[in-house]
């Protein structure tokens, strides 16, 4: 492991093991790390818990339990309480661009014309040492209005009128190895949030904006009162008034879907919403039903927004948030401007206009885009539906009434093509290729890849091989042997495309033992990390 290159002055019982390079040490001030190892004491034990009930939730899913709306919390969802009010800086939210912490995109984002932008330390990120804490410097920069880059030539810096600033920590699963507390890793997302906080939550607060964050991968309510106990403590530690922080949840994982109302009740006094992060929500219906032999989603491109069981879901999100005052923010479509081919770039942009033109006329009052180049035509098609207004929180939805068996009606089930297994297995291979490298978002055959829309490439590989209904169109059952077979072919047209790097054969052999062993890996980032 890469020792420390410089001294920092660490609170007691705290160790940190990645390399400082100069300017590190102005994020990992004495005091900000004091804040950092008093809420990893304060919470680390309640998250190892919280994970452990996870792992007990997945056993009883593995034998067959189906999720079902929670009896002991039908008060909740039949009460009539809100949220608290929104900040200004929060309520129209149209358009929000994403993207990783690099500075370059960081500026490109804050200047694209999104009305927010949400920074990424999670699917969009790999999260080697450096990612970090350079991230957490550009955010520093970005919040102060002084970041700015020469490169390639190209001058960059802010325009006067920027994006509302979002930050996404990473989530419950991930630890940030290179800092330890009592011997322990830490927590990455406590680790992302307690550095932000400390540097900037002030600052933005006197720029007439505050400390606001997007909230990854929560599996129950319980998840997220450890998230609000959290906020409470930081305000306190940082003499903030309770309530300033400000959390848009993600629900991305099929039983926190049935958890909705009972999410945002947690968070109530920092709750900014919910968002449909659909990919990480396809690839944790795949993860959840595993071992259900009969359970089945067709090519990853025919499970879409349309299909039955995301429709409920989507449309429950979007209730749920107006009847609580909350804005429903709706998710990402994976696609992404096409240079030199003008008519795919037509299709493309054509469907990113349906995706957001659905939203928008569903209720949604915003959505999210990969790319700056798709900031103005989702800007359009949430125009064409709310005109002047902020949001439509008012536009409530009571002909949407979904059920648990609807959130759970898989379709559709085929067909799962050749070209749709080796697409995975070749998109796997590329992201983790790059990953490793140190990229955690990159464009493949046209498409935004990241860390949730490779789990669900890889995940699909994993079931088909083990579902009665892993079957190609042309009859063959898909097989280890078949993929095994294929990963050697589809690894020569990666390096076709990326050149001859060593990470990209470290990422086949990781695709295949991931995508034959006998137990499924709960996040592909989990082994990942361990090599980088
Ligand atoms: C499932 C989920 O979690 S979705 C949320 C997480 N995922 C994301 O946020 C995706 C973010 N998007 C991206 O990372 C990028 O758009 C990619 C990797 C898909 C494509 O990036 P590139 O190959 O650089 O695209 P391209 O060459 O068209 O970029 C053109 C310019 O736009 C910039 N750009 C592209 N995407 C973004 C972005 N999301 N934010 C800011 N700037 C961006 C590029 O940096 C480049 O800038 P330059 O002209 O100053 O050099
Ligand atoms: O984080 C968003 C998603 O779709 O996953
Ligand atoms: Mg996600």
């Amino acid at each position: 492991m890469t020792q420390p290159t410089t001294q920092l002055t660490l609170p007691a019982g705290m160790e940190i093991t990645g390399a400082i390079a100069p300017g590190y040490e102005q994020i990992l001030t004495p005091d900000a790390l004091t804040l950092v190892a008093k809420l990893s004491r304060a919470f680390e034990t309640r998250r190892q818990e919280l994970l452990g009930v996870r792992v007990e939730r997945a056993k009883r899913l593995d034998a067959g339990e189906r999720p079902d709306f929670l009896a002991d919390t039908a008060h909740i969802r039949n009460g009539d309480w809100k949220i608290a009010p929104l900040p200004a800086a929060l309520e129209c939210r149209r358009v929000e661009i994403t993207g990783p912490v690099d500075r370059k995109m960081v500026i490109n984002a804050l200047n694209s014309g999104a009305d927010s932008y949400m920074t990424d330390f999670e699917d969009s990120n790999a999260p080697t040492w450096s990612n970090q804490i350079v991230g957490q410097i550009n955010m520093r920069d970005a919040v102060r209005k002084t970041i700015a880059l020469e490169q390639n030539g190209k001058s960059y810096k802010l325009n006067d009128k920027v994006a509302t600033l979002i930050v996404r920590p990473r989530g419950w699963h991930l630890d940030e190895k290179h800092v330890l507390v009592d011997g322990k890793r830490i927590s990455g997302g406590i680790f992302d949030f307690a550095l932000f906080m400390f540097h900037n939550a002030k600052e933005q607060l006197a720029r007439g904006a505050g400390p606001y964050f997007y909230l990854p991968k929560m599996e129950s309510h319980l998840e997220a009162r450890l998230w609000n106990d959290i906020f409470v403590m930081t305000q306190t530690e940082l003499g903030l008034p309770q309530g300033t922080i400000k959390a848009t949840v993600l629900i991305e994982t099929i039983l926190a879907a049935f958890e909705m109302d009972e999410i945002l009740y947690e968070l109530r006094e920092h709750s900014s919403g919910l968002n449909a992060g659909r990919w990480d929500y396809i690839f944790s219906c795949i993860k959840k039903f595993k071992l259900d032999k009969d359970f089945c989603l067709a090519d990853r491109a025919k499970v879409t927004m349309t299909a039955p069981f995301m429709r409920s879901y989507a449309l429950l999100l979007l209730k749920t948030c107006h009847k609580r005052n909350a804005p429903a923010i709706g998710g990402m479509a994976a696609l992404i401007p096409i240079k030199n081919d003008p008519a795919k770039n037509e299709i493309a942009m054509g469907g990113v206009r349906t995706d957001k033109a659905r939203d928008a006329t569903d209720g949604y009052d915003g959505g999210w885009v990969a790319h700056p180049g798709l900031v103005e035509l989702a800007m359009t098609e949430f125009t064409k539906v709310l005109g002047d207004k902020l949001n439509q929180i008012d536009k409530q939805r009571p002909d949407v009434n979904v059920t648990a068996t609807e959130l759970l009606d898989f379709k559709p089930e085929a067909p799962i093509t050749e070209a749709g297994l080796r697409y995975n297995i070749n998109v796997g291979i590329h992201y983790l290729g790059a990953w490793l490298d140190g990229n955690g978002c990159v464009p493949i055959h046209n498409l935004m890849e990241d860390a949730a829309t490779a789990e669900i490439s890889r995940a699909q590989v994993w079931q088909w091989i083990r579902s009665t209904k892993g079957v190609l169109d042309d009859g063959r059952k898909v097989t280890a042997e078949m993929v095994l077979a294929m990963i050697p072919e589809e690894l020569v047209k990666v390096k076709g495309l990326v050149g001859d790097g060593a990470t990209y054969d470290r990422a086949a052999t990781i695709f295949a033992e991931m995508s034959t062993s006998a137990s499924f890996a709960e996040f592909l980032t989990l082994p990942l990390y361990e090599e980088i």
